[in-house]
């Protein structure tokens, strides 16, 4: 299988290139050349597998040419042994028609584990087949940033530099990050910066050659085509166990980045049944103008309770936009530069219509979110965190058409965001034990200017060179 660039000009890689590379040369994301379909048959065939053979399965051809099938197998049987639940993503049911997909039994309590176990796996693979060192920059609006540290802390080759925007972090979050005091870990926390600023320096980076000259940099926020990639197989497993191939199921994504959902077009394109992919924003819901009216325009960052959803550019949308645009990298190109000058785009004719064929898009406001963890609590006895309550909110409010299950993805735990699950429910949710003493431990990070050459003389100075 080879990668080639949503904006058509950086050259095509292998899958261990594209891993290792992160964001392609042109500026654009890595995607399959084309995407593999399985027949209903072979996805029958999977049902009750367990859930590091059911990756290895849905995985196995985008990895083709750089992982055996059976060094694969072995990479996701150590990833997904760490997880707390041994289903690794365990469906809920909330009522007839509703359930959620738990995704956060992971080592820090969200679904960025469920890909960054692995990649943290798969970086020190490849890295260990040349004498590369990686400099891995990533931004974070709360549940990346412990992933990837928690993935890559101690690991020999790697450096990590973590960006998030002060003050707009939990303290759960930022403690997972800041209190992993590993010498290869850096976490920079932006003063006057949203995600979407942490974002745009991590991308630049990327395309700066006094950087790339001497550091490979390296990334591992959903635009590393290896983390959607991994965040395929749970849309799976969640269909298998309800009835797919022979059975559609609709899912409901808070969404952000667009990494999770795109995860989901892509499980579709690959055959598995999907009635609906149905976009949970919360009031940063650049998605949902897009998805609903075309307009595609940035906006302000308005602080919420679910806060990783803080975010106004969502990056992945560019690879739904190539494949509904026809894959023409040269045009995309010119409507992301249009994009990248104005901050406002809308979508062409055709790239709404193929949308709508599978997307639908809700916002919830802070009442709504506050309403949905209330409701689920009292008639189902869950807590869920306010990330999710977006999701649930939209999926109740789809419409969609009895006898299709909705699965919303519980995105995070609610221990995360304790202040708000207990102003809704008056319960507050207490930290699994596998986090152990996260508020007694010692805090490490930087505190810098959020602008591009503050971040770079940073990471320049702590860095290893690539080799
Ligand atoms: C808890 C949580 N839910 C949802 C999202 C949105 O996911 P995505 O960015 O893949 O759309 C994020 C982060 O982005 C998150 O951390
Ligand atoms: N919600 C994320 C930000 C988006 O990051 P990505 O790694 O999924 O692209 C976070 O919590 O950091």
């Amino acid at each position: 299988m080879d990668y080639i660039s949503t904006r058509g000009s950086a050259p095509a890689l292998d899958f261990e290139g594209a891993t290792l590379a992160g964001l392609a040369s042109d500026g654009g994301l890595y995607v399959p050349r084309e995407w593999p379909r399985f027949s209903e048959q072979e996805i029958a065939s999977w049902a009750g597998l367990p859930y590091a053979e059911l990756a290895a399965k849905v995985m196995a051809p985008f990895v083709e040419g750089s992982l055996t099938e059976e060094r694969l197998l072995e990479l996701t049987t150590q990833a997904y042994g760490r997880f707390a639940h041994d289903a690794v993503t365990p469906l809920v049911q909330l009522d007839s028609q509703q359930w959620l997909l738990e995704l956060f039994h992971g080592p820090t309590l969200a679904f960025k584990d469920v890909a960054l176990q692995f990649l943290g796996l798969l970086f020190e693979e490849f890295l260990g087949r040349s004498d590369r060192n990686l400099t891995i920059v990533g931004a974070t609006s709360g549940d990346t940033g412990s992933a990837a540290i928690d993935a890559v802390a101690g690991r020999a080759k790697v450096d990590i530099f973590m960006l998030h925007p002060k003050g707009r972090v939990s303290d759960v979050q930022r403690r997972q990050m800041t209190t992993v005091l590993a010498p290869n870990v850096h976490n920079l926390a932006l003063e006057h910066a949203s995600f979407d600023d942490a974002q745009a320096i991590v991308k630049r980076m990327f395309n700066d050659k006094g950087m790339t000259d001497r550091f490979a940099i390296g990334a591992v926020n959903s635009i590393n085509w290896a983390r959607l990639m991994a965040q395929v197989v749970y849309y799976f497993a969640a269909g298998l166990q309800l009835g797919a191939p022979g059975r559609k199921v609709a899912f409901s994504v808070p969404t952000g980045n667009f990494g999770d959902v795109f995860a989901g077009y892509v499980a579709a394109q690959m055959g598995l049944p999907i009635e609906r992919l149905i976009v949970a924003t919360n009031v940063n819901d650049i998605l949902h103008r897009a998805l609903a009216e075309g307009d595609y325009s940035q906006g302000t960052v308005t602080p919420t309770a679910a806060p990783s959803m803080d975010i106004q550019v969502s990056s992945n949308f560019e690879r739904l936009l190539f494949d509904l645009g026809g894959r023409d990298g040269g045009a995309l190109a010119e409507q992301m530069a249009g994009f990248e000058a104005t901050k406002a785009m809308k979508l062409t004719n055709a790239q709404r219509e193929g949308a709508s064929a599978l997307f639908s898009s809700a916002r919830a406001d802070a009442d709504e979110m506050a309403s949905t963890i209330r409701w689920a609590y009292e008639h189902c006895g869950e807590l869920i965190d306010p990330h999710t309550a977006c999701g649930l909110f939209a999926a109740r409010s789809a419409g969609i058409g009895a006898g299709i299950p909705v699965v919303t993805l519980a995105t995070a735990h609610p221990a995360k965001f304790p202040e708000a699950v207990e102003r809704a429910t008056g319960q507050r949710p207490t930290l699994p034990t596998r986090v152990g003493d996260l508020f007694e431990r010692e805090e490490r990070y930087a505190s810098i200017a959020g602008e591009y050459g503050a971040v770079a003389a940073f990471v320049a100075e702590h860095a290893s060179p690539k080799v």
